[in-house]
């Protein structure tokens, strides 16, 4: 099961003809597992090669340093340090859909730093000190702000492809602008013995809360999205290279839709090399999830545009702080 490549140039290129082409094949290809593949955003390769670096940079600190930045959990918008461990995935999964599947103690075997947006005033990112990571900061702003931009283009897309007029989802996440988020992975290295047990993974299967997800993973590989055609069992990502971007659906999207179109459920596990493997070592592994998150006033009940006549409307008004506060709380 292979996922479509699609390229946003041809959406840039301001042709209406190739901006329709791209939304239709945006579109289908989310349809069928939640996930594509993205060429053509615009971010050089020594841009993204340079996120890497600052992502090995900031996860090398010193544990203290890091424990001075450290998230406190709980329900507000992350920020700053989760060590490993910390949090837990499979209970946001667990939380969603199956109450009954899940043990209580399933642990991710990662490490991450959470940001927001640099208008975010209300929850503001928790920074290590400038003199410890110089020019982190700044490169990791302005790296937000690109992300910003793609996101924007791709629900821009969305809105051609459904047939929506203008602005239907852009403008819930660009009213405020200011609540989505850009996570930094670290997934140590760690034996394959401790993730055949059966309590650790690298990331337990869940669904990504926002609207959309856009994720840079290095060539260690490993991250799985379910094959609809087969529910419950996954097949990988291959990327071609860290410049491909993959794109999912997450949460918001689903409910805007009126479940027209399913998040991605989505796990980190095995690298292709160590699937038939009892023991060895896992290589440690980076990525970089950039969730575009609704405006958190907004909204993330159906929108009218998608409850049809004759059909129920599946999801509340709640609002996207609430909504994005009742799911973290299962998640520590
Ligand atoms: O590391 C990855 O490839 C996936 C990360 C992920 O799913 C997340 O941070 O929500
Ligand atoms: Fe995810």
């Amino acid at each position: 099961m292979t996922l479509a490549t699609v390229d946003l140039s041809l959406f840039k290129s301001g042709r209406d003809v190739d901006r329709q082409q791209f939304a239709s094949q945006l579109l289908s290809s989310l349809s069928q597992h939640g996930f594509v593949k993205l060429v053509g955003h615009g971010i050089s390769n020594a841009a993204i090669s340079q996120s890497f670096g600052w992502s090995k940079s900031f996860f090398q600190l010193r544990t203290e340093d890091k424990l001075l930045i450290a998230n406190p959990g709980g329900p507000e918008p992350q920020r700053g340090w989760s060590a490993v461990g910390v949090e837990s995935s499979s209970s946001l999964y667990r939380q969603g859909l199956l109450k009954s599947k899940i043990t209580e103690d399933l642990r991710d075997a990662r490490e991450h730093f959470d940001q927001g947006s640099p208008n975010d005033y209300q929850y503001p990112t928790r920074w290590p000190p400038e003199r410890e990571l110089p020019g982190f900061r700044g490169f990791m702003e302005a790296f937000f702000e690109v992300l910003e931009g793609v996101a924007a283009d791709l629900m821009a897309a969305l809105e051609l492809a459904f047939g929506l007029p203008q602005g239907v989802f852009v403008d819930l996440i660009t009213h405020e602008g200011n609540a989505s988020e850009l996570r930094l992975n670290h997934y140590p290295a760690i034996e394959v013995e401790q993730i055949k047990m059966g309590n650790v993974s690298r990331i337990w299967p869940h669904f990504d809360l926002g609207v959309i997800t856009l994720l840079f993973q290095d060539e260690v590989g490993g991250l799985d999205f379910e094959n609809r055609k087969q529910r419950g069992t996954f097949s990988r990502v291959e990327s071609s290279s860290p410049t491909e971007m993959v794109v999912n659906v997450s949460e918001t999207l689903q409910r805007w839709s009126n479940g027209t179109l399913p998040a991605g459920l989505h796990r980190v596990s095995l690298p292709r090399d160590f699937e038939n493997h009892d023991s060895g070592t896992l290589p440690e592994r980076y990525s970089i999830a950039y969730f575009c998150k609704a405006d958190r006033s907004a909204s993330v009940g159906s929108l009218t545009h998608f409850v049809l006549p004759g059909h129920d409307r599946e999801y509340e008004n709640i609002s996207a702080l609430e909504y994005q506060q009742q799911r973290l709380k299962s998640a520590y």
